[in-house]
């Protein structure tokens, strides 16, 4: 038996339109061990949603042009027919999508919704209801909710909706994508620790959570995978991470982070400087280097190595291939 929930090679994912081909994803790799929220972190336009709908409804112009995405050991994402995807989604793969009401019936009543679920994955509908309630009492809504549309309900509410909705069948893996990023302060940390509720609890086995927040994404990850440009530059343990980046666009994310109790309209706050690359028309060498203060020639013309490091830590960056060979 595998010891990952999620176990992702190689996964290159690009779209193609009619003026370009975007490279949203290339050649990533990295894990999410069973029991663990790994966090995938990254700037807008990084390719973290790609990577997210990629594993969960991949649909044109979206391409998967490599790789593999194994969940439970057994089950290949990116090359399962439409057929056994359906079967499988809710049930041991979900998303809470990053504009929620994608993944709520405006339309209907959230009873009716649930009725109709019910016949689509053949279980019994009472039954179904049942563990429905269960979920809006562990996330302190009211039954009521049941006779509502989700147009009705606030935004922290609607999260929690999506979360009760994409949790009914206890999946294995759970995606949320930007899950507090609408949301104000008290409902974001609110969201943040249910999320790590359902993993305590057993009701999903592992999470992986995106977000362009490093700062939020840490009250409850155990590992951080971090992408630039459509690759992953760094990955480990969160709490190592963030005391020692060593990735210099990890570094430049972690010195953006606001210490406490100070405001942007007090102390200057740095950011990372330049703008994201073009992933249509990708440059040779290190994705980072036109952003990067410490490039050196090699950087310009060759695409770096990855480096594996103690406890379970990965950077790719030349820097760190000539540690290593020290
Ligand atoms: N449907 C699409 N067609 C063409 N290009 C797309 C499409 N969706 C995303 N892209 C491009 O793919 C790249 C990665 O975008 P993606 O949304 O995955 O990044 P992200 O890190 O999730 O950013 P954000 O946090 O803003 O959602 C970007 O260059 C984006 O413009």
């Amino acid at each position: 038996m595998s010891a990952n929930t999620l176990e992702v090679r190689g996964l290159t994912v690009h779209y193609r339109t009619l003026f370009a081909t975007i490279k949203a994803v290339n050649k990533v790799s990295f894990d999410v061990p069973k029991g663990s929220i790994v966090g995938l972190i990254g700037e807008s336009g990084s390719g973290k949603s790609t990577l997210a709908q990629s594993l969960v409804l991949p649909k044109p112009p979206m391409h998967i042009v490599d790789g593999s995405a194994v969940l439970n050991g057994d089950i290949d994402l990116v090359k399962i027919g439409p057929a056994l995807r359906r079967k499988i989604l809710l049930k041991k793969v979900s998303i809470i999508p990053q504009y929620v009401l994608d993944a709520l019936p405006v339309i209907r009543k959230l009873r009716v919704f649930l009725h109709d679920l019910a016949v689509e994955k053949d279980v019994d509908p009472k039954e179904l209801e049942k563990i429905f309630v269960e979920r809006l009492n562990m996330m302190n809504l009211p039954e009521k909710v049941l006779d509502m549309y989700p147009l009705e309900l606030s935004g922290g509410m609607r999260q929690r909706v999506a979360i009760a909705i994409a949790t009914l069948f206890n999946p294995s893996l759970l995606i949320a994508d930007e899950p507090t990023s609408a949301l104000d302060v008290v409902s974001q940390r609110y969201v943040l620790e249910l999320l790590k509720d359902l993993r305590d609890s057993g009701i999903v086995e592992s999470i992986l959570i995106i977000s362009h927040d490093i700062s939020s994404i840490r009250q409850i990850a155990d590992r951080i995978v971090v992408m630039y440009g459509g690759k992953i530059v760094e990955e480990g343990p969160i709490d190592e991470i963030i005391s020692n980046p060593l990735h210099p666009y990890t570094k430049m994310l972690i010195k953006a982070i606001p210490p406490k109790g100070v405001h942007y309209t007090t102390t200057r706050l740095e950011g990372v400087k330049g703008v994201p690359p073009n992933l249509a028309a990708p440059l040779p060498g290190c994705v980072f280097h036109p952003r990067c203060p410490y490039a050196v020639k090699r950087c310009f013309t060759d695409e770096p190595p990855v480096v594996t490091l103690a406890n379970g830590r990965r950077v790719s960056c030349w820097l760190y291939y000539e540690v290593r060979k020290e």
